[in-house]
């Protein structure tokens, strides 16, 4: 294994990037120069059916990971799974992984997300009533001062909120999200809740984040921002793995690209090679046949017409916000 320190501290670099990954096997469950999650016999059947069968899988720390796959595949069951919010059904027969070198299975999701793994949850309706604020103050949950010690140690208590509220509003500066600090989550536009649910996230100090699906529903003039931030968090030295459907996306910001078709893991490897793996191909024609699979050569006139005219209507909407 090589040296942690160093191999992440180099990571905002696309060139060592390139070069960390560049001897990895393109084979489904290729082992990684240092992985952060590694995963091993991991099945989930929801009566007949089994939903997720992943035999191997290694994400490497530090960079991206988009994982893919035609609707059904198993992912956001994956998802669910590796951050106890579900259990295998492989339990008692072997199933395993573990999180920056610490056994995760049997474990809560509260214990999960306080070992460094942390995934962003949706908008759900009781969160939308709530204010930006307090969804941030949500996310720092499990830090001390939910017990009763804080009544004995109250000045200490009220340290460490202020303290925590400070590293709110940096993060909701850093999110362009202060100024809607009081507002109700639930007025916020598609992207801006995708913004805080990612700073939400963030307020827990992950080692890495999951994000099920970031851009669904962001309109494109909100998407190189949202596309801005996730590549700053690996920058930043944080391994980032998400699940996303636009082909685009995924193109544009992955380092490392799995591929999951009914419940399995079928490919592995950079976003160009993968996308052009005859199984992938297969995977996703098999199951719809217009799938774009990313190449923006692909996208007709008409597309990028609308694609344009959706980003001018945005802007226009912000600058009418702010006169
Ligand atoms: N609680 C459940 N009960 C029964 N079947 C389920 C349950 N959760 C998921 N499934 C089934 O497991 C399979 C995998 O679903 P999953 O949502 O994990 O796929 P996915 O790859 O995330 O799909 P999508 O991209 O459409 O979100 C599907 O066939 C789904 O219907």
């Amino acid at each position: 294994m090589s040296d942690t320190s160093t191999t992440t501290a180099g990571l905002a670099d696309p060139a060592a990037r390139r070069a960390l990954m560049a001897g990895v096997a393109t084979t489904p469950g290729s082992a990684k120069p240092d992985p952060i999650l590694v995963v091993d016999n991991i099945v989930r059947a929801f009566g007949g059916m089994t939903a997720v069968d992943v035999g191997h899988l290694e994400v490497q720390r530090g960079v991206i990971t988009a994982l893919i796959g035609p609707n059904g595949a198993g992912k956001t069951t994956f998802f669910n799974l590796i951050t106890g919010f579900d259990r295998p059904t492989s339990a008692r027969t072997g199933a395993n992984w573990s999180f920056d070198g610490a056994k995760l299975n049997k474990t809560s999701a509260s214990s999960v997300a306080r070992a460094g793994m942390v995934r962003t949850f949706q908008l759900t309706k009781a969160l939308s009533r709530m204010t930006v604020m307090e969804n941030m103050l949500l996310g720092a949950q499990g830090q001390t001062g939910e017990n009763l010690l804080k009544c004995v140690f109250k000045p200490l208590w009220r340290n460490q909120e202020r303290e925590i509220e400070e590293k709110a509003k940096e993060l909701l500066q850093r999110f362009k999200l202060l100024e809607k600090k009081d507002d109700y989550a639930g007025s916020l536009s598609g992207g801006q809740r995708k913004l805080l649910e990612m700073a939400r996230a963030l307020m827990s100090d992950p080692k890495m984040i999951m994000l099920d699906e970031p851009m669904a529903g962001v309109n494109p003039a909100l998407t190189q921002s949202l596309l801005g931030h996730v590549q700053s968090l690996r920058d930043d030295g944080m391994t980032v793995l998400f699940v996303e459907h636009d082909m685009h996306v995924v193109r544009h910001i992955s380092d490392w690209v799995a591929v999951m078709a009914e419940g399995r893991l079928v490919a592995e490897g950079p976003a160009d090679t993968v996308m052009s793996d005859t199984a992938v191909i297969d995977a996703y024609l098999g199951a719809h046949h217009d799938t774009d699979l990313g190449d923006d050569r692909l996208l007709s006139d008409d597309t990028m017409d609308q694609l344009s005219e959706e980003a001018a209507e945005e802007q226009a909407h912000r600058e009418e916000e702010q006169s």
